[in-house]
């Protein structure tokens, strides 16, 4: 323990975009951050994406899901063997499937394996708790931004934007007391971001991404399939709300009979003008909305939710934080606030009946803490 209760902690993020596994330090108590550490980042090798991506939609106990696992643990644990001086791991695992109010949530990775392997008391299984409580499950990294808006200083409303495989849009009030408190917070998924640009990129020309945006650059947007998408009743539902990866599939195929750059254009726009229709849900405007994930580096789709938006859209490192590691150091928080009983999720952020905390936490058979 260091820092009035702080601890080291080191979180993970393995994101739906199935790229590869996140890892983060963050000096924390739970409640503020004071120091980032280490990072570090691992790909899954192309076979072991197959194996993910052929085990999306499946739950514990479905044949396939062991693999994935054990995939998902060696990964994890081939990263963060590297780091040196971990008091606690945050373990998010491979989300497989997600169905708030449904079957649950699944996200693959044992943290009870995890932290035999590494010796560390490991926190996971972070969503479950909620969605038994009546809430979406995700998203979770609202309490964290919270405190990113407090650590940069801000003094009024801001909004944080995740730009992953699908989109999510947490407004914080940094001038109230806690996260959990009403009116601190308002988070939902905004829908699909770079999730549909990806696999058209992949079905079009095996290739993983629109580099740069360079592709939608040169197209046109076919205004019929936004106007068509944004009649999906996603939008009509008030926030929090949660997506699972593939909740459009009509969106791909909406796109089929367009040329390559209409496509792509067309897709970016989507995922734009989603992010513009969760906006108008904010409960004040804000001036600064500070985007992570993968698609803060795609400059299209940055310019068009701009375009969209009475607020300046720019990544997260204009104000000092690590867009790349964002979520990542959100699970070492949240790891911390678990271990603390602290809540981790709010009505205002997904939905629950009440704040709820509830992750596990898995200790080595020669546990150090
Ligand atoms: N240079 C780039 N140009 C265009 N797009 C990019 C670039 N770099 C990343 N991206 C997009 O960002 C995606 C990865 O984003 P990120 O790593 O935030 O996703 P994730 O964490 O897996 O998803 P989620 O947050 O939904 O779990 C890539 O799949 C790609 O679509
Ligand atoms: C169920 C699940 O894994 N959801 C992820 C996913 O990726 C982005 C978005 O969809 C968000 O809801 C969430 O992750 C982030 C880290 C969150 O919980 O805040």
């Amino acid at each position: 323990m260091l820092k009035g209760g702080a601890v080291w902690a080191l979180g993970t993020m393995s994101g739906t975009s199935l790229d590869g596994v996140d890892a983060a330090m963050v000096l924390t108590d739970g409640e503020r951050i004071f120091e980032f550490g280490a990072s570090a980042y691992r790909p899954y090798s192309r076979a072991e994406q197959d194996v993910l991506r052929a085990a999306l939609g499946l739950w514990p106990g479905d044949a396939g899901v062991e693999v994935a696992a054990g995939i998902v643990e060696a990964a994890h644990a081939d990263l963060l063997v590297r780091f040196r001086g971990a008091d606690l791991v945050g373990f998010h695992g491979q989300t497989l499937a997600h169905e708030p109010g449904g079957r649950g949530t699944h996200q693959a990775g044992s943290g009870d394996r995890l932290a035999q392997a590494l010796g560390v008391p490991v926190v996971w299984d972070f969503r479950s708790a909620d969605v038994r409580l009546g809430g979406q499950g995700a998203p979770l990294a609202p309490f964290y931004h919270f405190a990113c808006a407090r650590h940069v200083g801000a003094d009024t409303p801001v909004a944080f934007l995740n730009l992953g495989g699908v989109g999510n849009l947490t407004w914080v009030d940094p001038r109230q007391a806690a996260p959990e408190a009403p009116g601190a917070c308002l988070a939902f998924d905004t829908g699909p971001a770079n999730a549909p640009l990806n696999d058209l990129m992949q079905a079009r020309f095996g290739l993983a991404q629109d580099e740069g945006g360079q592709l939608a650059a040169k197209g046109r947007v076919a205004e019929a399939v936004i106007k068509a998408f944004l009649d999906h009743a996603y939008f009509y539902r008030m926030p929090p709300k949660s997506l699972d990866r593939d909740a459009f599939p009509d969106l791909l195929a909406a796109v089929s009979g367009l040329s390559d750059a209409d496509a792509a254009a067309t897709l970016t726009a989507a995922a734009a003008a989603a992010v513009a229709r969760g906006a108008s849900h904010f409960p004040t405007p804000v001036r600064q909305v500070l985007v992570t994930g993968g698609g803060r580096r795609n400059p299209t789709l940055m310019a068009m939710i701009e375009a969209r938006l009475a607020a300046e859209v720019v990544p997260v490192e204009q104000v000092g934080l690590d867009g790349d590691m964002l979520e990542a150091q959100a699970f070492a928080f949240l790891a911390v606030r678990a271990a603390r009983g602290l809540p981790t999720s709010a009505p205002s952020t997904t939905g629950v009946a009440a704040c709820v905390g509830g992750a596990r936490i898995s200790r080595p058979q020669n546990a150090k803490g």
